[in-house]
């Protein structure tokens, strides 16, 4: 296992003249030895450019990458020791799935005993122990990637594994099972891994770390709870969530909040920066309220939705719309009724140019 630095920023054209010309910002970025990190964001911001860049499959336009404290910036992906998985089961279907599984293992001419007893291991893991003698030609799709995983898997002596959108095709019953297991997984082998992914609950359950990418940039980087209770950026606070941050242009002045012409009294104990910046606060957090205590704003209903475990109240304050999740048992104001909701508390976050205010 390695600790990867990245120092880098990453443009596909030959003379790229502004920020949209390059697909990675510049930016500098460690991996923990052994930690486990998801590379979130959606299509096109950067995610399979910079697992490429770590992989050696593409070299970085600018900058460097270290592997322990030494240069790897022009090695190639097997100089690098590094384990893939793609989106799509690379498999010998020829071989059954115990030679599929120790394939990258007697490549490296590891004595047999050892090889037995590390597929026995990575075969248990991802329940394929009672397939091993299977050929791999007449598995289903689902089957082939959990091979691949387990190829990726194998060996303990990568610097790391990277996975690119591995259960894309993966039926949703069995993913919700897999990203558990490789959560699981992770624990038990402490292997450096690495997953890209645009699925939010995918990159939240499994990573420690997640780092959140948009348009080349890595906007943040935390714990599935830092980027949900402070996102350190409104795409964050917009991204993470279902559905995501209520993000309202607010002024602030001293003791009140003004938003679209209504002005209440700022709560005890709440004190955002001065002027005109955004108030963030999750629907999660969006609470029904008298209107006219401070922190309450009016609101008119515009629609409520069961969701199953809860209630989707939306609602309009001034020209913005606001979400608020609900529990089932409350008893919501019918769509057209007035009502008051309570939009700033100690789960408030503001932010100005996008930026959290710390
Ligand atoms: N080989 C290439 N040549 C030129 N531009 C490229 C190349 N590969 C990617 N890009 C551009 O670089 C940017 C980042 O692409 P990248 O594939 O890294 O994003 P991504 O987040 O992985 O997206 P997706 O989830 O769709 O794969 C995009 O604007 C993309 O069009």
């Amino acid at each position: 296992m390695a600790r990867i630095e990245l120092d880098l920023s990453h443009s596909y054209l030959e003379h790229p003249k502004s920020d949209e010309d390059y697909a990675l910002l510049p930016m500098m970025m460690t991996f923990r030895d052994g930690g486990a990190y998801a590379l979130l964001g959606p299509s096109g911001c950067g995610k399979t450019t910079m697992l490429n860049i770590i992989s050696g499959l593409l070299k970085p336009s600018h900058g460097t990458v270290h592997f322990d404290g030494v240069d790897k910036t022009g090695a190639t992906p097997q100089a690098r020791n590094i384990a893939q998985v793609f989106q799509f089961p690379v498999v010998y279907d020829t071989m059954t799935v115990g030679e599929n599984l120790a394939f990258p293992l007697r490549n490296r001419n590891m004595p047999a005993a050892q090889i037995k007893a590390r597929v026995g291991q990575i075969s248990e893991m991802l329940e394929l122990n009672h397939q091993l003698d299977q050929r791999a030609a007449g598995l289903s799709a689902d089957a082939k990637q959990k091979i691949s995983l387990g190829r990726g898997l194998v060996r303990s002596d990568v610097s790391a594994v990277l996975f690119d959108e591995p259960l894309t095709v993966i039926d949703p019953q069995l993913k919700w099972q897999l990203r558990r297991k490789l959560k699981q997984i992770h624990h038990e082998l402490k292997l450096t891994l690495i997953y890209v992914t645009h699925d939010q609950v995918e990159a939240l359950t499994f990573a420690e770390q997640i780092m959140v990418m948009s348009r080349g940039k890595v906007v943040q980087v935390g714990t599935p709870e830092d980027l949900f209770e402070r996102p350190a950026h409104t795409f964050v606070g917009h991204f993470i969530g279902s559905p995501g941050m209520n993000i309202l242009p607010i002024e602030s002045v001293d003791g009140v909040v003004r938003l679209d012409g209504q002005s209440v009294p700022m709560p005890a104990g709440i004190a955002p920066a001065r002027g005109h910046i955004k108030l963030g606060i999750r629907p999660e957090y969006t609470q029904l309220a008298e209107p006219g205590k401070p922190g309450v704003f009016t609101a008119v209903v515009e629609k409520v939705q069961d969701v199953g475990t809860y209630q989707l109240l939306t609602a309009r304050v001034g020209s913005h719309l606001v979400r608020a999740r609900l529990d089932l048992e409350h008893d919501l104001p019918k769509p057209g009724a007035p009502t008051g909701l309570a939009l700033l508390d100690r789960h408030s976050c503001f932010y100005r140019d996008e930026e959290l205010i710390t």
